[in-house]
């Protein structure tokens, strides 16, 4: 992974906000305005998900869709569907929206002027499935300096140049720790995590990997906590777990889970 200096021109701190595909299509309008709030006082940079949008198509095109350990299998079918569905369908719609409520969103991909640079993880059990390695930061600085809001399909190719799908929650931590990030902010279905229906404040790497144990953390949510406990480091001290439903940002406050390692030690 290329690591970067702080990116921000703009004296402000980087905020990286992954929008699941779960609530990509019912975000609120008080999602939106309180992420205008939060952007004035951070330079964000989004990346979105789709895999809903990805499985119903291919769901009608009766192209079979597998997931291992959170992650798709991609064959050239599949990829082809989700670069339909991520580049086209979702990052348009989404910029589109971003622009309505005049947050000068910038629709990209992991392709663009070599965005994002990952390597297969396992082309015989998973397919064209990638994890990035390298983040062309200097691209992300100069929109953010000049006022702009890079929105990121998850998409990216390897150092030869084939194209590969990359979970969206791994690609939100890859990115924020690139780019130096202060915080990392997974917007979902759910306003954070639960515990018996009610929200947690907050929690540690320890306690979520009990949480995982004990059966409280499943699904969709695992890969989000991991991904979460790569992203910590000395910089980024906290990733929050929030809902895009309702408000994000109040009183100064990001809503939702905080997570963050003990005494603010990277998570290994
Ligand atoms: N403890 C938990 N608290 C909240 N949600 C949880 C928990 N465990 C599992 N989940 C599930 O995780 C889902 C969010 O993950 P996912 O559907 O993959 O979202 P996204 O598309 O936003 O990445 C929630 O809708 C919920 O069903
Ligand atoms: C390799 C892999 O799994 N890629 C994901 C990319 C989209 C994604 O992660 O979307 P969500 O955040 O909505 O789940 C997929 O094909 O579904």
């Amino acid at each position: 992974m290329t690591m970067s200096k702080s990116m921000p021109a703009t004296g402000r701190e980087t905020l990286v906000i992954k929008l699941g595909g779960s609530i990509l299509y019912r975000l609120s309008p008080q999602f939106f305005m309180s992420l205008a709030d939060l952007m004035k006082e951070y330079s964000a940079v989004i990346v979105h998900g789709g895999g809903p949008e990805i499985t119903n198509t291919l769901n009608r095109l009766n192209i079979e869709t597998t997931f291992i350990n959170g992650q798709r299998k991609t064959t050239e079918k599949v990829l082809e569907v989700a670069e339909m569905m991520l580049k086209g369908k979702v990052n348009g719609h989404l910029t589109g929206t971003l622009n309505e409520h005049g947050l000068n969103a910038v629709g990209l991909c992991g392709y663009d002027a070599g965005l994002l640079t990952a390597s297969l993880i396992d082309r015989e059990s998973l397919g064209l499935v990638g994890d990035i390695e390298e983040v062309n930061t200097a691209l992300l600085t100069v929109l953010i300096s000049e006022g702009y809001l890079p929105v990121i399909a998850p998409l990216a190719l390897t150092k030869d140049g084939t194209k590969v799908n990359v979970n969206a929650d791994l690609a939100a931590a890859a990115i924020a720790k690139a780019a130096g990030a202060e915080k990392l902010l997974y917007v979902t279905d759910v306003p954070g995590i639960l515990h018996e229906g009610k929200l947690i404040p907050d929690t540690t790497a320890e306690e979520i990997k009990q949480l995982i144990t004990d059966g409280v953390i499943s699904g969709g949510m695992i890969p989000k906590v991991n991904s979460a406990l790569t992203a910590l480091s000395p910089h980024l001290k906290e990733v929050m777990i929030t809902g895009g439903q309702q408000a994000i940002f109040k009183d100064g406050c990001i809503l939702g889970t905080k997570i963050k390692d003990k005494g603010g030690v990277a998570a290994s």
